[in-house]
This record gives structure tokens, sequence and C-alpha cells, in this order.
């Protein structure tokens, strides 16, 4: 039989001098295969390189030999390490003696395992909240001569049977009971509803003592004999079976069914469990003669590091199980760690298993050996339907114990518990050349323009780097066996030499060391790269010497040395990709705090549009929420708010949502959360990709992308010029224009008060014709009504009730600007009698109030402090109009501040009390006229500073307003 590469690795190395252990060179050479394949099916197999693996005998026989000789001399002990064959260099030496306190606790918990502990250390627990109860379940087996009698009380799917079997290991260990003694295990739930069968079960009968009882039989009892009984569910056995329970306890005495005389004798240690509440289900005689009650803790009351360490454990044994590498997002195990369970444990292992099994039977016909266990995943298996715990201390706590993805060891020897969450491995072999390449090739079949196919890939290298440099900070260091086999080592040389080189001259940088050994692996490949001839294309080259033009030039310094070096010309768009290792190089932190993106769409719309992005961008942030048809909207709302509850990260979510019933999703959402959210009411791939692309780099916060999508969406509807010189209007459509038509006009002017509306019925045999007339005399804004009248030129929107109150009708609406006097003023935009130190915290509080209202976009602060410096805004009486330009501004409105103090406002130290700032849009300039007229009364200003609430100043400005 053939045997695989890895059962060959593992052979050599058993065979191995384990002084001298081969290295995977060594190893490849041997198996006539390339080293990289060593390296990883040496990882797969969880054994360590071979430095690690001579450093570990070493440190062993170095503790041996302390422990056989006290205090041995350095020459001692160098000399005994020969003569077994192993050298090493004094310097490891004085390392391991440094450290040499704490190698004996490391290699001592080793060789005490096999100690009496162990048997309950299998539990989850053991060392945190099983402690106390682990104690008291071994103090009453130790009991002379035989143990207690115990009873395990706790929830369903506590552990208790699991409990019950460390004890009887336990026992064992400890010669309570003597080696292959019966362990014998009775349901009486399974007997419930026959007591009479389960008493002859339990205690055996005499032939004939009824129906059916053809011979002498023995009962679990006697087969327990010198052995545990573990009696389940024991509030199942009737009154009866308790009282000759007594007997057996008080005097190890009982007779079986139909006997009368034959008294008989058994040493058995009874171990009991239930779940009911023993004070009404067992007869308080039998309580008694328990003397020991063991109360397994439930999972609520458990810490939210051992619930991860329980469900990472039940991921471990499915990755055993199927034999397959599994990848399980770190939100997937929050949502497990977070859920209430009421079936504990045992559900939590089952949920985790489905969950498994699905993604396996999905993973088959792509015969791939790894499965990756996403959010997505986990949604069809309904496992929010019964709510998580989310106090927000343990959503904090969960993050910050969870890194960012968890890897599953492949086949780990410990197959049944493992206790560490051990975090995937940075590839160290992946070529960002033809990683890119590839992107390029699968963005350019989407038909997405040049500018948005370069700002896709953009996003992709910065992920790639972000992960190179996660990886970096949290240490997951590149194996050194696999740099000194990759690179030349007159590059590692030449590389850090330049980076201490750059440290001496600025020493304010902290480096990310290891890095390092990434830029040199890189470094390498590009050399490659060039010597072979091969182009290198960097399509971002133009926005990295933009962006990152100091590491630009030091990459260039860098460039110099390799190129003179290695005798090679280095292409400017190498520089590019050495000038992000050299961001990369900085240490920064790594935040993982951007903003949510949901999408929620019918069929599997939702989940096959995130699987291309995700694909398409190296990003896995946005979330599909996939709705089959016949799931009732409530449900989808539950799972919908429990899923953002998850995803959020104080920054907010924004959702993509087609369909009429789930527009106000978002609403829902922030109602119930108090999440900050905002809904795009549509689900297109090219809006999604702007959308993961402007959350990837953070260009801004959840207000400032959501505007910029709708607005960008909205100067794509507006094919359809308007003219300022004729009013503007909207259409309501409806088969007789009697009825819905004039319902939704209705809606529209109570939402968008002085709105002009005309109502106009689709069976009208003029219609084409009427339409051409409004059109003639009005500007349309749009057509909404249930059927599309299909007239060109017309903007038509389907009705919901929904799109009433849509920010996406609000901004049509304002763009056209109807009469945007009616809706200018807003209350929460009139601040009175505050203090402020100065002119610049004024404007930055103004403008914070205004950004976040959505009022304008994230330039406008630069230009009203631009317009400031240019020219004074005052004007007489200690009043100021402070304004920034109209090209960054969303919607029009009026800003008010009523100042407690004076401030100074200009160069010329002239102080003011009053402010306002006019937000205006450049088509919006009749609120100007207002305000002159405002400014210029000495009258109406003198009432507005004597207001003493923004109500008051809300009602007199109207009044000036609708004049
Ligand atoms: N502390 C633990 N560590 C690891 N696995 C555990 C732990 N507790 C329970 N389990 C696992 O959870 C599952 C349910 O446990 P078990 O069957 O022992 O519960 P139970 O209380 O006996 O349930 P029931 O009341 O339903 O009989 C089992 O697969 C068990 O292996």
């Amino acid at each position: 039989m053939e045997i695989s590469n890895e059962e060959r690795i593992q052979k050599i190395i058993d065979e191995e001098n384990k002084y001298n252990p081969f290295t995977d060179e060594d190893i490849a050479n041997s198996m006539e295969v390339l080293r990289e394949t060593v390296t990883n099916l040496r990882k797969k197999l969880g054994i360590p390189n071979s430095r690690e693996r001579k450093k570990e005998v070493i440190v062993k026989e170095i503790l041996n030999l302390i422990s056989r000789e006290k205090n041995p001399s350095n020459s001692d002990i160098l000399e005994e390490l020969k003569v077994m064959g192993a050298k090493i260099s004094q310097s490891i030496l004085d390392e391991i003696f440094d450290n040499l306190s704490f190698y004996k606790e490391k290699y001592s918990i080793e060789n005490s395992s096999g100690n009496s502990e162990n048997s309950f250390s299998k539990l989850i627990g053991h060392e945190r909240s099983l402690t106390k109860i682990i104690k008291q379940a071994q103090a009453s087996l130790l009991y002379p001569p035989f143990g207690l009698s115990t009873l395990i009380i706790g929830e369903s799917g506590i552990g208790k049977t699991l409990f019950a079997d460390c004890m009887y290991d336990f026992a064992l260990e400890n010669n309570i009971i003597k080696s292959g003694s019966p362990y014998i295990t009775l349901n009486c739930a399974d007997y419930a509803d026959n007591p009479q069968l389960l008493l002859s079960i339990l205690y055996g009968y005499k032939k004939g003592s009824f129906t059916g009882a053809e011979d002498d039989t023995p009962g679990f009892v006697e087969k327990a004999n010198n052995g545990i009984l573990f009696l389940d569910e024991i509030h199942r056995l009737p009154p009866k079976g308790q009282e000759i329970l007594f007997t057996l306890l008080d005097k190890g005495k009982f007779r079986r069914l139909g006997e009368t005389y034959n008294e008989r004798s058994a040493k058995v240690l009874f171990l009991c469990a239930t779940t009911e509440n023993i004070e009404s289900s067992l007869l308080i005689s039998f309580r008694r003669r328990i003397p020991m009650i063991i109360s397994i803790p439930p999972l609520e009351d458990r810490s939210l590091e051992e619930k991860i360490e329980l469900a990472c454990n039940f991921f471990q044994e499915e990755c055993n199980r199927t034999n397959l590498k599994l990848f399980v997002d770190s939100k997937v195990l929050e949502a497990f760690v977070l859920k209430k369970y009421q079936g504990n444990i045992g559900q939590m292992k089952s949920e985790i298993k489905v969950t498994c099994a699905n993604a396996y039977v999905d993973n088959i016909g792509r015969k791939s050996k790894e499965i990756h266990i996403g959010l997505n995943d986990i949604l069809y298996n309904n496992i929010f339907s019964e709510g998580l715990n989310f106090e927000s201390s343990s959503m904090i706590k969960i993050k910050t114990l969870i890194n960012d993805k968890v890897f599953m060891p492949y086949m780990s020897e410990n197959s049944v518990i493992t206790k560490k969450i051990i975090t995937e491995n940075y590839e160290i072999s992946k070529d960002i050349y033809q990683q890119i390449e590839e992107k390029y090739y699968e963005i350019k079949k989407l038909n997405v323009g040049q500018e948005e196919t370069k700002n896709i890939l953009w996003t992709y290298v910065l992920n790639t780097f972000n992960r190179i440099e996660s990886d970096a900070v949290s240490n997951k260091e590149v194996d050194s066996d696999d740099i000194d086999n990759l690179v030349d080592r007159k590059l590692i040389k030449l590389v850090s030499e330049f980076v201490s080189c750059l440290q001496d001259k600025n020493s304010r940088i902290e480096i990310n060391k290891n890095i390092l050994n990434h830029l040199s692996i890189h470094l390498n490949e590009a050399i490659k790269r060039i010597n072979f001839k091969q182009v290198i294309i960097n399509p971002n080259l133009k926005k990295i010497i933009n962006e990152y033009n100091e590491e630009y030039k030091i990459a260039k310094l860098l460039v110099d040395r390799i190129e003179k070096e290695y005798q090679i010309v280095i292409p400017d768009d190498e520089v590019g990709f050495i000038a992000m290792y050299m961001k990369a190089l900085k240490k920064t932190e790594i935040t993982d705090e951007r903003i949510g993106i949901i999408i929620l769409s019918h069929g599997k719309v939702a989940s096959e549009m995130v699987s291309v992005v995700n694909k398409l961008m190296n990003v896995d942030f946005p979330i599909a929420i996939d709705m089959p048809l016949n799931e009732s909207p409530t449900k989808i709302f539950e799972r919908t708010i429990e899923i953002a509850k998850i995803i959020d990260n104080g920054n907010g979510i924004l959702f993509f949502s087609d369909m009429g019933s789930l527009l106000n999703i978002g609403d829902v959402v922030s109602k119930r959360t108090g999440i900050k959210t905002r809904t795009i009411d549509r689900v297109d791939i090219v809006t999604l990709i702007e959308a993961v692309r402007k959350v990837y780099i953070s260009e801004g916060a959840l207000d400032h992308i959501y505007f910029n999508i709708v607005n960008s969406r909205y100067a794509l509807c507006q094919t359809y010029s308007t003219n300022q010189s004729k009013p503007s209007v909207i259409v309501t459509l409806c088969l007789t224009g009697k009825g819905l038509a004039v319902k939704i006009k209705q809606s529209l002017l109570d939402a968008y008060n002085g709105i002009e509306i005309i109502t106009i019925g689709m069976m009208n045999e003029k219609l084409a014709e009427k339409m051409k007339l409004i059109k003639q005399k009005y500007n349309i804004i749009a057509a909404i009504g249930t059927m599309n009248p299909n007239i060109e030129g017309i903007n038509y929107i389907q009705y919901s009730e929904d799109l009433i109150k849509s920010k996406y009708l609000e901004l049509l609406i304002n763009k056209d600007s109807i009469d945007v006097r009616k809706n200018v003023l807003n209350k929460d935009l009139i601040i009175v009698d505050k203090i402020f130190k100065s002119k610049a915290e004024l404007l930055d509080y103004t403008y914070s109030l205004l950004y976040n209202g959505c009022y304008v976009k994230k330039e406008y602060i630069n230009s009203l402090i631009q317009r400031e410096d240019m020219n004074t805004t005052y004007v007489k009486g200690g009043i100021a109009i402070p304004h920034g330009m109209p090209a960054y501004v969303n919607k029009t409105t009026l800003l008010i501040v009523k100042l407690k103090e004076k401030i100074n406002w200009d160069k010329e130290c002239r102080k003011v009390d009053m402010i306002f700032m006019p937000v205006v849009k450049e088509n919006d300039i009749k609120l100007i006229n207002t305000l002159l007229k405002i400014v210029k009364s000495v009258d109406i200003v003198s009432s507005i500073k004597k207001s003493k609430s923004n109500e008051e100043i809300y009602k007199l400005i109207s009044e000036i307003i609708n004049k």
C-alpha cells in the first residue's frame, strides 16, 4: 500500500536522531519533494521545526540532569550532552538557564500526566467553574471503605453523564474499584411508562413472578457488583423502586422481584442524576440516604472564557471527525458563545455539529480540504431563533477574547479536548503579483470601468497588507526555517541593515520585526521575477505615490541598494509594492472598527452577491441575509436584529434592502438596539462594491458613506434635466386616480408641507398626452404609483408605505426645492444660551451638528474655515453669518446659535453673541434673501436675542419665512 507524504514525514521524524533532527530541507531531499511541501505538511501534523525539536530534547535532558545531580556545572552539562551526540552553544545553554523555571513548569506538567486529577481534566471548566464540584466528587469517592452514593443534579444537557463518567475513571485510577470493574448505566426515563419493567431490569426477577418471566434473571444491581451503577433521571424511579433502593443503600441487601426469602447482597457504588427539583421529585427518606449532592452549574453561570473553550472544543471534535481544516469566523464563534441555550452544553454541541455538517455537505462538490464557516452559514440553521445574551459588557469582552479568525488544527493528536484557540498562520508562499493579476481579470469581467477597477484593487491590496500587519502585530511569526530556506541570506542582511539604519535616523519609528521577514520574502520573489524578465504591474502606483509618498521615497533608497547589490533594474511599479511594506513596517494599532454592512434580499440573491464581493475584494465583512419566500417578516426582523448586534462595532450598520416590507429594517434595528443605521433601498452589485470599498478604506462615518452613495445614485436618476423657471410637481397615479393616488397625495402632503401634487388615473385614455401637458408646465420630480406608466422622461417610483419616509424621496424633493423655505428650519439646529470658549470651538460644534444630521459633506468644515480666513463674516449688531461652500451641502438649512457669552470673531476682535449660519445649496438662494431680511431688522434681531428657548426662535423665524 502506498503511504502518504504525511505518513512518510512522520516516520522520518519519528526515527531521526533526536539530538540532531532533520531540517525540512533534509527531509525534502530524502523524499525528493519540494521543501515547501515538507514545511506545510509538517505544520499540518503539528510538528515543530528542527530547531525547536532539538531544543525540547535538550531542555528535557538538562532538567533530568539537574534532578539527578544537584547543581551540575555548565561544563558537566555540556560534556554530558556531547556524549549523547548533542552539540549546543553556550548562548543556548544560557538562555535555557535564564528560563529554567519556565521550562520546569512546562515539562513537569507533561510529566505529571496520568495523575489522578486527569480523570476530570477532560471536563472543560475543570480549572474554573467546576473546581468545587470536582473536589466534592473526589471527596465522595475517596470516602472509605467504598465511596459515598452521590446524586448529581443539573439542567438538561449540562454534563451530568460526562461528570459521572469522570467519577468512574477517578475511582479506577485511585483503586477505589478494581480495574475491569463494571460501570453500568441505566436511564430510568427509558422505562417511565412501565415502572414494573424498570424494577425488574434494575433488581432482576424470579422465574414466574410475572407473565413473561421465564427464567430467574439478575438485574443491573447484581451486574454492577463491585463497581458503579449510574442511574440517570432517577426521579423516574417509582416510589416502590426508591424504597427497595433504601435497603440496598443501608444494608447492601436486596431481593429480586418475586423473591420472598432469598436476600441477596451487592457491593455497588450508586451515582444518580436528575434534572428535577429533588425536594418535589424524590422521597424524603430516599434523599436522606444520599449523603452527597453535587450540583453542576448551568451554562449561563459559566464565564465567557469557558464558553469560548466549549465552543472551540466542539468545533475541534468536528474537525477531527471530518478530517478537514475548519476555519471558523470569529463572528460565528461569538454567536455560539452568546446564544442562550435551553438545552445547555448538549444543545451547543449539537448545533455546532449541524453547522459543520451543513458546511461539509456544501463542500462535497468543491472537494476542498478546507471548510470556511462564516456568519452566512449559520443563518440557515436558525440558531438565532432563541436569542443571544447581549449585555454590552459581554460583547466588549468577547471581542477582545476572540481573535480575528479561529483555526482548528488539522487532526491534532489530543483529538477530544483542545484548550487553546489557535490563530491562522499567514501563508507566506502566496505571490502578491499573481494575486493582483488574477483579481484584475476577475474585476474586468464585471465591467465596472477603469477607475472603479483600480479602486477595488486598491482595497484588495490594502486588505492584504493589513492582514500581514495584523499577523505581525499578534506575533504570528514567520517560521525561521522558512526564511532561511526561502530567502537569500545576503538579502536578509541587506534589508535588516537598511531598516536599522532607518531606525537610527529616526528613533521614534517603532518597527514591526516580523514584517521584515515578509518584506525579505517579497523582495526575493521580486528579484526572481526581474531576473526571469517577468513584468511587474502595480495598478495602484499613482495612488501609492500620492498617499504614501514618504514611504515611497524610503522604498526608493532601499531599491538603490538592492539594484547595486544584485545588478538589476527594479521598476517603479515594484517600488510601489515596497512602499506598502515600508508603511506596514511602522508599528500601528490594528483596529477592526469598521461600519457593518448587511444585505437583505429574497431567495439567495444576497448571499450570492456577498460571495462575489468577498472573493473580489478579499474582504469578509458584508453579511448576507437571504430570505426564503415562505419566511415571515417578523422572523427575518428578529434574525436581523441579532446579527446586527453581533456585527456592530459601535460605528453603525449600513443596510441594503430592496423589499418594501423591509425598507424600515434599519429603523427597527436602531429602535431595538440603539445601533445607528442607514438603509439603502436597492441591492445591486456595483453599489455594494462601492459601499464595501468606502467602508473598507474608512472613507468616513456611516452618514457620510450613506449620503455619498445615495447622492451618486441620485445623480444617476437625474437624467431628466430640471428647469428652475418652472414650478416642481409630483404626480401620483393609481388606476382611477381617485383611490390610492389620493391617499399617496395626502401622505406626501403630511410629510412635505407645501409640495405641489397632481393625481391622475391610469385608465385615462389620454394619460400620455396629459403627462406631456403637465411636463410643459412643471418640472415633474417623480411619478409615484402602483403601476409604471412607462412614459419617457418621467422618473417613476413604485409606491410603498415606507417610501414616504425614505431619505431617497426626501433628497429627491429637496434637490428640486419645491419651496425650500418651508423645510429649512429644524429645532435641533437652533442652539440657545450655549457657552463657547472660542470661534474655533463654535465652528467645530456647529459643523458636527450639521454633519451628523447629514446636512453637509465632510469637506464642508474646511470650506467654512477657508471662508473665515478670507474675510470676516461679521455683520453689525454682534451677529456673524459664517458659511461654507454650497457644493458641500446636502440639504439646505439655517443653523442659529444664540450665545450666552460673547466671543471674539475676527482680527479686529469684534465680539458676537448671535450666529446665523446659512447652509445653502446652489439653487436655494431664496433663503439668503430671508436671512438678509432678518439680519437687517433691528427689531427681529432683538426679539431673537431675547428668546429663552429654541421653540420661541423657531416660531419667530417661521413666521418671517412664511410671510
Ligand atoms: N464540561 C464539559 N466539557 C466538555 N464537554 C462537555 C462538558 N459538559 C458537557 N459536555 C458535553 O455536552 C454534551 C451533553 O452532556 P451530558 O450528556 O453529559 O449532559 P446531561 O446533563 O447528562 O444531559 P441530559 O440531562 O440531557 O441527560 C455531551 O456531549 C458532553 O460531552
